[in-house]
């Protein structure tokens, strides 16, 4: 049997751990409480698209959002791993979008029901390149942009990020079992806003990759 390859962990089928909330300001331009423990939803491995296949915007939806977030990929599973061990777990990362339909998440909160039409659809995860954890030596401080048709949208640093890197892992551990080629979105800086059918999207981990996508509209 051929060995998996890594780098192309989106063709796994593992999941994806999305944690929400982890940053100050885009919790306060949603108007959201800054949360005490992290807040995570899951998207499938259907989510996945990778550049050169378009973002597609959901029939059911009229304000699509971008999350620009920087993923970590598992490289050795784990159940309740300390912190202290947690970055030993990493193999790498990946730029990713975390694509939300802004209208199905409020309708979902304000029912108290859950979040998955509006964060887990086809296309809801565009992932850039596999980067190697030696090219990020500190993913606690990494600049992340993301440009709309050229206009700045959004820019902010994983320093930023209310849960660290190794406390997420940790944290996601002890309820969900990581395995290796599992990817977690850590969150978006503020600045999200919505796109439409047409619109490039370019995005970046400054010095270190960057991403395009189109958007267009589902048939
Ligand atoms: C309010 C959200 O959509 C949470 C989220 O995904 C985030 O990155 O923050
Ligand atoms: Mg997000």
């Amino acid at each position: 049997m051929t060995a998996r390859n890594i780098s192309r962990f989106w063709e796994w089928g593992r999941k994806i751990i999305c944690v929400g909330r982890n940053y100050a300001d885009h919790a306060k331009e949603l108007k959201n409480a800054i949360p005490t423990e992290p807040v995570l939803f899951l998207k499938p491995p259907s989510a996945y698209v990778r550049e050169g296949s378009p973002i597609l915007v959901p029939l059911y939806t009229s304000n699509l959002h971008h999350e620009v977030e920087l993923g970590v990929v598992i490289g050795k599973g784990g159940t309740a791993i300390p912190q202290s061990n947690a970055m030993e777990h990493v193999a790498g990362y990946a730029l990713c979008l975390d694509m939300t339909a802004r209208d199905i998440q409020d309708e979902c909160k304000s029912k108290g029901l859950p979040w998955t039409l509006a964060k887990a659809f086809n296309t809801s995860c565009p992932v850039s390149e596999f980067i190697p954890r030696e090219r990020i030596p500190d993913p606690g401080n990494v600049k992340l942009w993301l440009r709309v048709n050229d206009q700045l949208r959004q820019s902010g640093c994983t320093s930023q990020m209310i849960f660290s890197i190794p406390y997420l892992i940790s944290y996601i551990s002890d309820f969900i079992t990581l395995e290796e080629g599992d990817l977690i979105l850590t969150g978006t800086p503020k600045g999200v806003s919505a796109v439409q059918e047409h619109d490039e999207l370019q995005a970046g981990i400054e010095d270190v990759v960057t991403m395009s996508f189109r958007v267009d509209r589902q048939d």
